[in-house]
């Protein structure tokens, strides 16, 4: 992975240097040869349009968020071929190449191609170019596989993300903790950014929130609740009073706060962990003003070990297991942020990772709320309540409905696995070659290519809602505002509408010409902006989880 210095960017804007994996060889091998065939038969002077776009939306749903375009540009930026890129092709290609094409590739820069985009964190549609690339066509050509990986997976996350956002609503926090269960290391970054870009809050990765700015945050692992049996086992026990700086003894005032909470929370003090207890003292005196503890270490460890013969036994013993464990942790806890708040601290609040979220996160909620009740400290009711364990899109869907309690979600697996639907088929296609246009056939309609360079613009109603995307050539006139425009379905010619939009929206911008990057470039928090601005332009019926509408795309 790259280092964390910056690239200084001719606006005077900082961009973060590129992971060092993306540079020209990071392509499949048959561009280098087509390049070669390409150049040996004579194409060198010849151009071409390639359109990179997808056919069917992820995961089930109506729409797309479009990212990575950032990296095309920088992966542009850095383009060359090197010395020992040279010798490598040499040794691994046919020794029939003629030297003079190590020659040409040597030289070769990106400095005649024009690369057009829509804006990165724009919802996208099938079939609507995301990106469009023109120029000689062998770099055109040369550039494919390495734009898709930058655009592919990216897309595919910021849209995971987009919809884990939608799924929360606008008010409850998310975070991504997925380095540990993604696809490898480039994986687990790419993954940190994109999922921020789609609208998570931040990252427990402490290396994107370095590279690229993105807040981190986290709690603690159940490994530092087990690395504590006993009260005596803490070797640090005073705590300074916030503002007067007086040390306590926070083992002697937590211990009391148990014994005083254990009756307002119906609980015996001598079923919480002493352990448990130690290490969130420790914990807290380590963090007084950040205190976070994950609540549920020993939930596991006292679920009935014989299986009774009844099934109706099975449900009760599990039933109140969950609520004897989860109180030894909310007990612990409620003894710790009080010592805290004596002390002139607040508590963050605590994780829950195992167990119904639902019903522990209202079991929380209502002990927070009864002790704040009883000491009159209302901020105490609202201590977070953060949830994690294999946590979906489903999974929050299904937590709203049972009414949770949850402040924040911290999502791994499903969210940078993209456990739904694990890749975006990204595709780039030749639509122009010298002038003329280009198609590909094919019996899968879906895969016949729209052939001819092409422009496109987003058609809005008068509720400023998108309407529609068109699809046009780019030498016809463009859609205006209040006059009908009659737009076709792309493979069923039956199907005609006329529209009529009020808001006229050109799509493409151009972000590459003259070798140089050539519009001034969003930060990621832009980006993450437009997300929402964009899908904020979609009718809810195109962004619903079920049977989603779906939006019209017409030529
Ligand atoms: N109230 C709920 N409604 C829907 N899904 C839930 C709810 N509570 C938890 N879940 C999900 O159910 C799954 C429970 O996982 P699992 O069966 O492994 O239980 P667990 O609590 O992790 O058990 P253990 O800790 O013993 O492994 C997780 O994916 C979790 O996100
Ligand atoms: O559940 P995810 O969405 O992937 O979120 C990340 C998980 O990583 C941690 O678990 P850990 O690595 O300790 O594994 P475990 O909880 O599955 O045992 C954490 O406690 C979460 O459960
Ligand atoms: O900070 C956390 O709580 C965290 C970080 C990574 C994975 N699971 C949890
Ligand atoms: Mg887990």
């Amino acid at each position: 992975m790259a280092d964390g210095e910056w690239l200084g960017a001719e606006d005077g804007r900082k961009r973060a240097r590129q992971n060092g994996v993306i540079q020209p060889l990071l392509t499949d091998l048959y561009q280098i040869t087509m390049a070669y065939a390409y150049w040996k038969s004579g194409k060198i002077h010849d151009t071409a349009v390639f359109d990179l776009y997808f056919r069917k939306n992820p995961f089930q749903g109506e729409f797309t968020i479009f990212a990575g375009l950032e990296e095309c540009l920088k992966f542009f930026e850095n383009f060359h071929y090197s010395d020992s890129d040279i010798e490598y092709l040499k040794k691994t290609l046919p020794q029939t190449i003629e030297p003079e094409f190590f020659v040409f590739l040597r030289q070769l820069t990106v400095e005649d191609v024009i690369l057009s985009a829509i804006d990165e964190g724009s919802v996208a549609f099938p079939r609507i170019p995301m990106m469009r690339v023109e120029g000689p066509l062998i770099i055109v050509q040369l550039l494919e596989t390495t734009l898709l990986t930058l655009v592919n997976y990216a897309s595919l996350m910021a849209t995971n993300a987009a919809r884990y956002r939608i799924a929360a609503g606008k008010h409850i926090s998310l975070l991504e903790f997925g380095l540990r269960r993604a696809q490898g290391p480039d994986g687990g970054m790419s993954a940190s950014k994109y999922s921020y870009v789609g609208g998570f809050d931040g990252t427990s990765n402490v290396l994107a929130g370095k590279l690229y700015s993105i807040p981190v945050n986290g709690t603690h692992a159940h490994a530092y609740v087990t690395s504590f049996s006993d009260l005596s086992e803490l070797k640090t026990k005073v705590l300074a009073h916030r503002t007067s700086g007086v040390l306590h003894d926070m083992l002697d005032l937590c211990t009391r706060w148990r014994e005083k909470l254990a009756p307002l929370l119906s609980l015996s003090s001598s079923e919480a962990s002493d352990g448990e207890l130690a290490a969130w003292i420790s914990f807290a005196i380590a963090f007084p003003s950040g205190f976070m503890a994950l609540v549920d270490t020993y939930d596991v460890r006292r679920y009935p070990r014989a299986v009774p013969a009844w099934p109706g036994l099975i449900a009760c013993f599990l039933l109140d297991d969950i609520c004897l464990c989860s109180r030894s942790g909310l007990l612990n806890f409620c003894a710790v942020a009080m010592a805290l708040n004596d002390l002139d601290y607040r508590p963050i609040g605590i994780r829950i990772d195992s167990g119904d979220l639902a019903y522990l996160s209202k079991l929380a909620r209502t002990t927070f709320e009864k002790v704040a009740h009883q000491y009159n400290i209302p901020w105490f009711a609202k201590l977070k309540i953060v949830a994690s364990n294999d946590i979906n899109e489903d999974t929050i869907l299904s937590l709203n409905e049972q009414g949770h309690k949850i402040d924040c979600f911290g999502i791994g697996t499903h969210l940078v696995t993209c456990q739904r639907q694990p890749a975006l088929g990204g595709v780039y296609k030749m639509v122009e070659i010298n002038g003329s246009p280009r198609i590909k056939l094919s019996e899968d309609v879906m895969k016949v290519t729209m052939p001819g360079k092409k422009t496109a613009y987003r058609l809005y109603g008068a509720d400023g809602h998108a309407l529609i995307d068109l699809l046009m050539r780019s030498v016809e006139p463009p859609p205006q505002v209040g006059q009908k425009v009659l737009c076709r379905h792309p493979f069923q010619e039956s199907k005609r509408a006329y529209v009529i939009p009020s808001r006229v929206e050109a799509l493409y911008k151009v972000y590459w010409q003259n070798g140089k990057i050539c519009c001034q470039l969003p930060g990621l928090t832009e980006i993450r902006e437009k997300v929402q601005t964009s899908l904020e332009s979609l009718r809810n019926d195109h962004k619903r989880n079920l049977n989603p509408t779906p939006y019209k795309v017409f030529l």
